[in-house]
């Protein structure tokens, strides 16, 4: 759902000459300060002989912003129940869209008995990228099931020195068995599937009318965009200038590995392995990129190198060449790859049209969230609300025309608190995206020592606006003297933006 991902794989291959894997433990690379226990750690632990040394081939630049998601071949195992389109039928719920914002708002519409179709090219496919979310959310949720991999703890890097630990459990989602329970769902209230791309909609007083690539159109009184950031049918009134996070990400079998496979590592902002003065360097100083990790035993990790937010985006080549550095200087030598995934996510910029008749969900409808470019979690709770709102406006349809009720349930999806607390997250975004490594350092080393309640709410979303301002003094309090001048100087800009924008929001 979120971002592109496509097969674009790093080149590694079995050569004498390496680039990537062992050397970074032979004597000459030890005097490295970089984790050196932890290095120790792994090569005492896992006995490590790094017998087969690898050679990257040059990293193939790689168009940024192709945001066409990619079709996986791995499918569910599921009939599901066609849509018959030759009878120029009609539905009171259309979908665009089967990922989990799109089903699960099927489901829970489905569920109060209305007819629901959902058009997507291949609505068995699995959603193709890593998803990490904090258990507490999914608990919420009563989803922990879809969860293939928890970790009791995470912890960020902040440089060398210093590392914090985050004592709040974080998971990696089973994306199959999420799309089968949503699905299932689906089946069993009667959704029908139509395998189809959706091409362009018309909208006439009493209902809307979805036409397909295959030259098929169906009716419906709601139609959801649920496309992600293809943004099928969904239209943007004001000019979009998002910024990028963009990400590189394997999920490796190697020979070991340093980090500890008991906490998720959630930020790792260390830069010893760029060697100083060259390109890489300088320009990670200028636009530093972490490496986000998932352990799952010592031979098996999820690698992440993500640029957290930039404007214009951070490129993959880029990336792909700090990351292969980073892997050669922690010891990783990487045996196979099962999956890779790019990953470019647009977070900020405007909200769509809100006085159009399609409603949105997820990418299609800003849900990213502006600071974190984290959505999964956010949408699969907003969902069931959206879903309970489209019910009852339709069960009272007779009441409004169509175009009252998209604006009503606009305005439930994109609230007057929920746009406000948005353009905190802007504001947010805005300063993030002003620092360089040792302002961004400075900043979560502060972000990560406020109460939990604030830095939970703020990732996960719960805080109102006031508690957002609260958190904003906690934060500048923290904050050493060098960053408190930083934040004020960068942020007096956006945080008058962000005030003027606040006084235009209405309820
Ligand atoms: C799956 C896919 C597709 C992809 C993936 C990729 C990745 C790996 C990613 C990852 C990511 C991450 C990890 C993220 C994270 C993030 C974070 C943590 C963030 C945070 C943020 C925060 C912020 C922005 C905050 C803000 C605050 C502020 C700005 C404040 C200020 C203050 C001041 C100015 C003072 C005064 C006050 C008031 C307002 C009152």
């Amino acid at each position: 759902m979120i971002g592109l991902c496509t097969p674009d794989r790093l080149n590694f291959t079995s050569s004498s000459h390496s680039n990537i894997g062992c050397r970074a433990f032979s004597s000459a690379t030890f005097c490295h300060p970089y984790r050196l226990r932890e290095r120790y750690f792994c090569r005492r632990s896992h006995g490590c002989q790094h017998p087969q040394k690898m050679r990257l081939a040059p990293a193939v630049a790689s168009a940024l912003l192709e945001l066409v998601p990619e079709v996986k071949k791995d499918s569910l195992p599921f009939e599901i129940p066609l849509f018959d389109t030759s009878n120029n039928a009609s539905v009171e719920f259309l979908v665009v869209g089967s990922g989990p914002a799109g089903l699960s708002v099927a489901k829970q519409v489905s569920a109060a008995g209305m007819s629901v179709c959902c058009i997507d090219p291949d609505p068995q496919s699995v959603w193709p990228n890593n998803y990490g979310v904090w258990v507490d959310e999914f608990e919420a949720m009563d989803l922990v099931d879809c969860l293939d991999h928890t970790w009791p703890s995470a912890v960020v890097y902040i440089d060398d020195k210093k590392t914090k630990v985050l004592n709040r459990p974080y998971g990696r989602v089973n994306r199959r068995a999420l799309k089968a329970k949503v699905m299932e769902s689906c089946i069993a209230n009667g959704v029908t599937f139509h395998r189809a791309k959706a091409v362009r909609i018309s909208h006439e007083r009493d209902h809307s009318c979805v036409v397909c690539n295959d030259g098929s159109s169906i009716k419906a009184d709601v139609v959801l965009d649920a496309t992600g950031f293809s943004r099928s049918l969904i239209h943007y009134d004001k000019p979009y200038n998002p910024g990028y996070q963009i990400a590189y990400g394997i999920v490796a079998e190697v020979d070991c590995h340093p980090y500890d496979v008991n906490k998720m590592v959630f930020m790792d902002w260390r830069d010893s392995h760029l060697e100083k003065g060259t390109a890489l360097e300088k320009n990670n100083r200028q636009l530093p990129t972490f490496m986000y990790a998932m352990p799952f035993s010592s031979t098996r990790i999820f690698l992440e190198e993500t640029s957290l937010v930039a404007r214009p985006g951070v490129p993959f080549e880029e990336i792909q060449n700090r990351m292969l550095k980073r892997l050669e200087y922690l010891g990783i030598t990487v045996k196979s790859i099962e999956e890779d995934e790019k990953c470019v996510i647009p977070m900020g910029g405007p909200l769509p049209d809100l006085s159009q008749r399609v409603i949105g969900i997820g990418g299609t409808a800003g849900m990213v969230h502006p600071s974190t470019g984290y959505m999964v979690a956010k949408t699969l709770a907003t969902a069931p609300a959206l879903g309970n709102a489209i019910v009852s406006r339709l069960s009272s349809k007779g009441k409004q025309n169509l175009d009252d009720l998209s604006a009503g349930l606009w305005k439930e999806l994109w609230s007057a608190e929920r746009r406000q607390q948005r353009e905190f997250f802007c504001f947010g975004m805005e300063v993030l995206l002003s620092f360089d490594l040792t302002g961004t350092r400075n900043f979560f080393d502060a972000f990560f020592d406020l109460a939990p309640h604030h830095w939970h709410g703020f990732l996960s979303s719960r805080l109102s606006l006031p508690e957002l301002f609260l958190l904003g003094l906690s934060l500048f309090g923290h904050s050493t003297n060098a960053s408190r001048l930083e934040i004020v100087s960068k942020g007096a800009l956006p945080m008058a933006r962000m005030l003027r924008n606040l006084a235009t929001i209405q309820s």
